[in-house]
């Protein structure tokens, strides 16, 4: 898995969101980041578990996650055999069937107090989100399993971030209410234009002018949209690409030019319903070409 922690650049954006987060993790709270994909919802989730100095467990939300997974379950037998012939004229056996019990990723991290990220948790759908209701509450993790109920209790360390995309994005399930109100939600939007360009300078070593020019480029096709599409994520890649295959970061090199329509025609042409392909295209070679207005 990438090592995303040690990837994050804690630009002051991020200064006093990091603090506050740990004061409600610390005085047992959990925290949800919310927001437009790949503003860093993840990576600050990241970041901020590992300022708690605990272990860390990561729970990928998706449709098929159940309380299973969560918990854990029985599933075959577990057969143990005890052949005592300690004296050779006495021969005893002893068997033991017994369920074989798979556990789950959040037993360990309940009883051990980890940092629990939850990551994209409004794929998983409400029923198997709805152990969390007790687990964030009351603190206790209630255990069904083979007709026996156990309430296992949190380990005083035991803490949770959220990450989710909002409501309106695809494969997204509505939480219930319930869980929301359990929750401390906050936005994450997009960083300013220098803690991206810095982003972008640290995460794939382009200079400072390089990482202006993809950045304000960037920005001119948010303009057109809701502000934070194309992603920091695809600005990141088109610096990525470019670095690492020499492709000269220049408005004019044809190749460049065919990356960045690549990577951000998906983004710009949902701006644009009524348009064909085409036009969006040459929207975006347009706005490459243009430089900044003076201030
Ligand atoms: N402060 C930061 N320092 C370094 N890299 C960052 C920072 N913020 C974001 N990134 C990088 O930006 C990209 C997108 O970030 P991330 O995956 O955390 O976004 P996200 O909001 O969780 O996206 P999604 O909703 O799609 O899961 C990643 O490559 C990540 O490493």
């Amino acid at each position: 898995m990438m090592n995303q922690q040690d990837e994050f650049l804690a630009v002051p954006f991020y200064q006093s969101l990091v603090s506050r987060s740990l004061m409600y993790l610390r005085t047992g709270f959990p925290v949800h980041f919310t927001g437009p994909s790949g503003v860093g919802k993840t990576s600050l989730a990241f970041y901020i578990a590992k300022q708690m100095d605990r272990p860390v467990t990561v729970i990928r939300g998706h449709h098929e996650l159940s309380n299973k997974d969560l918990i854990g379950h029985y599933m075959g037998i577990t057969k143990k055999e005890v052949v005592d012939n300690y004296i050779h004229s006495v021969y005893k056996k002893e068997q033991e069937v017994r369920p074989l019990w798979m556990q789950g990723q959040l037993i360990e991290a309940v009883k051990k107090g980890h940092v629990v990220i939850y990551d994209e948790f409004t794929r998983s759908r409400p029923e198997t989100n709805n152990i969390l209701l007790s687990l964030l509450e009351e603190r206790v993790l209630p255990v069904y399993g083979n007709g026996k109920f156990t309430a296992i209790p949190c380990h005083p360390d035991f803490c949770m971030i959220f990450t989710s995309n909002p409501e309106e994005y695809a494969g997204t399930f509505h939480t219930q209410d319930a869980l929301i109100d359990r929750l401390i939600t906050i936005g994450i939007n997009l960083c300013d234009e220098q803690s991206e360009m810095a982003i972008i300078r640290k995460k794939t070593g382009v200079n400072e002018k390089e990482a202006a020019s993809i950045v304000q480029f960037v920005n001119r096709l948010r303009a057109y949209g809701n502000g934070s599409s194309p992603s920091l994520r695809a600005a990141i890649m088109i610096a990525s690409i470019a670095k690492k295959a020499s492709v000269e970061i220049c408005p004019k090199n044809l190749l460049y030019q065919q990356l960045c329509l690549d990577v951000l025609t998906r983004h710009v042409q949902p701006f644009f319903p009524d348009e064909e392909e085409e036009t969006v295209q040459e929207l975006i070679l347009q706005e490459l070409q243009r430089e900044d207005e003076p201030e």
